[in-house]
């Protein structure tokens, strides 16, 4: 029998940049911008709400993705709660490429954990990133938005793995957000079922020097994020995505579109020509821009 613990909890989960250029569905990393999550068990029906990104245009009912989410991870736990209070402060923009929805998932399986009595005992961190994978099917943003820092990850079978690789501490991002949305759904929509033998070998060394670039070796993320595996073929849902990564490329910035888009993510080294203050002024008009640091925490009680 589920015990829950009295009165809310409160947790935070991080915004994440899948891909990075050339590592889909594999590479992900956590960034300085958090969704803020309260949770508490009633006496019974179900209460959801919503300030900040996704406000009114989410649904406040069991189809919530936290709701859901939450839903899934009790069920592993032992059971559902009598009833059910949940209140998002959202700052990670929706269908951006900054990874809302596994934030609403990490978030959701971490706060449903954290209202169980013991629960870290009854599902460990292991089960707990499993589940979330399965709920979001590609485990690259869900990884780094449970372990912070920069993690590499994939499908292993049915299951996954996830490992963590360092970062350098002069690299840290600017995100270019594009006005309007792409979700997900669409931009994996456009991906063909093959690519060109030379081309996948082509990403497969970008993905590696991407990985000794971050790790200490920041004067190679140029050369380390070029992709050959998506970002092209995503071109006609976000062309001006795409164009600001090729204005940003063709000075020598490290720009990539960020998860599944519209977002362009430039890595900042802190050399002048990606410095951070100089990437800050390349924004289109009526994009954000954001200077965010690598954020090492992952999901955790606020
Ligand atoms: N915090 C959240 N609460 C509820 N639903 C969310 C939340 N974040 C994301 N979603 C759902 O996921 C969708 C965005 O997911 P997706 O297309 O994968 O884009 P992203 O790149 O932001 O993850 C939203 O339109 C919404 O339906
Ligand atoms: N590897 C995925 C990453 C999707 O990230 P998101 O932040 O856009 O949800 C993809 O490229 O489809």
């Amino acid at each position: 029998m589920v015990t829950f613990v009295e009165g809310p909890v409160r947790v935070s989960v991080p915004a994440t940049s899948a891909n990075l250029g050339p590592g889909f569905d594999s590479l992900g990393l956590a960034l300085d911008l958090r969704d803020h999550l309260e949770g508490e068990v009633v006496a019974e029906g179900l209460v959801v709400e919503v300030t900040g990104a996704g406000s009114g245009a989410v649904p406040l009912d069991e189809t919530h993705l936290v709701v859901r989410s939450m839903r899934a991870a009790f069920d592993l736990l032992g059971g559902q709660p009598a009833g059910l209070r949940l209140s998002c402060t959202n700052v990670v923009p929706h269908a951006r490429g900054l990874g809302s929805s596994s934030a609403a998932i990490v978030g959701g399986v971490f706060l449903a954990r954290s209202l169980v009595a013991g629960g870290a005992l009854l599902l460990d961190d292991e089960a707990l990133f499993r589940l979330a994978a399965d709920l979001e099917g590609h485990p690259d943003n869900v990884a780094p938005a449970m372990r912070g820092g920069f993690v590499i990850s994939g499908h292993q079978g049915d299951a996954f793995y996830a490992v963590d690789s360092s970062v350098d501490p002069r690299v840290s991002a600017v995100v270019f957000i594009a006005p309007t949305p792409v979700s997900t759904e669409v931009a994996r929509g456009l991906l063909p079922a093959q690519v060109p033998h030379a081309e996948a070998a082509a990403d497969a060394g970008r993905t590696a020097l991407l990985v000794a670039a971050l790790a200490g070796r920041p004067e190679h993320l140029w050369l380390a994020t070029r992709d050959y595996l998506h970002q092209d073929y995503r071109r006609p849902a976000m062309p001006d995505s795409l164009e600001l990564v090729d204005r940003l490329r063709a000075d020598g910035v490290a720009a990539v579109i960020s998860g599944a888009g519209p977002t362009v993510l430039a890595f900042s080294d802190g050399v002048a020509s990606s410095g951070t203050e100089e990437l800050l002024g390349r924004a289109p008009q009526g994009w954000q821009v954001l200077a965010l640091a690598i954020d090492s925490d992952g999901v955790r009680l606020a």
